[in-house]
């Protein structure tokens, strides 16, 4: 697996790659964990080539966020890729990503508001962004999301079909149904943020997901439902709920109670500073 970390030496490696076969690209922030592994597994199925790029996009962290924090762990991330057949880690500089005098911005309207646009303004922006970039520096026949970032998802698709990103070199924006825990708990890099009690309280977001769901699906009144997910969790030591919604699957707008397009419940809550995220599908609605 070669290592690059400057543009000019990933163009010729694509271009060489792009030689033997199909490419498919899985963007992260690195302190990979299962689920990340499972998307390069499904990359893997349907390409010749898997590239991986860890970068943590400073665009898409808020001023108060946790940017300097978040975990950063090339080498371990490094040998677990390679174990993973990956061709390529790209795993550009700051400076590599936004040169000097980097002005432009990609900002993607309707599905990047509400839920975490609402709860992390800019975010989406940022992004979009960088997942552009990616996708020019790349040009993946494939590239590969996990849906436990459900949003994140809708608005690449949204992006890759605005601005032409799935022609003629990119077929597809695929979706990666969300990996967890034995215990329910959806994986993701920030789950290390949490102390051994806050993990184990972390729990209660899928459980009372599934208990709304249920609910939901049994025709009990929605807001009533979400209440009571909401309580469940406070009373379960969560600090905060940032939203709790039900929303259309695929365009995130808000439910309509006649339409019967798939539902999705989507929520975002906080142990002490962690902030956690998770989407389940609705179904009978
Ligand atoms: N549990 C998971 N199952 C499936 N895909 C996932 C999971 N966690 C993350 N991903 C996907 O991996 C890709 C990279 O995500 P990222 O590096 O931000 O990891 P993360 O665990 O989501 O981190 P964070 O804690 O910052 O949200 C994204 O497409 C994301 O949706
Ligand atoms: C898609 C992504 C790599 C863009 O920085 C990031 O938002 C993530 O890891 O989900
Ligand atoms: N996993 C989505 C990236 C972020 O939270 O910034």
């Amino acid at each position: 697996m070669q290592t690059l970390h400057s543009l000019d030496p990933l163009r010729r490696a694509v271009a060489e790659l792009r030689e033997t076969g199909k490419i498919a690209l899985v963007p992260t922030m690195g302190a990979l964990h299962e689920g990340h592994l499972t998307l390069v597994r499904e990359a893997r199925k349907r390409a010749d080539h898997v590239i991986v790029s860890i970068f943590v996009n400073p665009l898409q962290f808020g001023a108060n966020e946790d940017l300097d924090k978040y975990p950063r762990q090339l080498e371990r991330d490094s040998a677990l890729l390679q174990g993973e057949g990956v061709a390529l880690l790209w795993a550009p500089t700051v400076e590599a990503m936004y040169p000097q005098g980097f002005a432009s911005n990609i900002s993607v309207q309707g599905v990047s508001e509400g839920l975490c646009g609402a709860s992390r303004p800019g975010h989406f922006d940022g992004v979009a962004t960088v997942v552009c970039k990616l996708f020019h520096q790349v040009l993946p026949d494939v590239a590969l999301f996990g849906e436990k970032d459900w949003q994140q998802l809708a608005v690449i698709r949204r992006m890759a079909r605005d601005l032409d990103l799935t022609q003629p070199h990119v077929d597809a924006v695929l979706g990666v149904p969300t990996v967890r825990e034995d215990d329910g708990l959806a994986m993701s890099s920030r789950n290390a943020y949490l102390t051994p009690e806050q993990r184990v309280q972390a729990v209660a977001l899928p459980n009372a997901m599934k208990v709304a769901i249920a609910e939901i699906e049994r025709g009990e009144p929605v807001t009533a439902s979400i209440a009571r997910l909401g309580k469940v969790l406070l009373d379960g030591g969560f600090s905060s709920i940032d939203y709790a919604e039900l929303r259309d699957a695929d365009s995130l707008a808000l439910r309509d109670e006649r339409s019967t397009a798939p539902m999705r419940l989507l929520v975002a809550a906080r142990i002490g500073t962690t902030r956690l995220i998770d989407n389940m599908a609705v179904t009978g609605q």
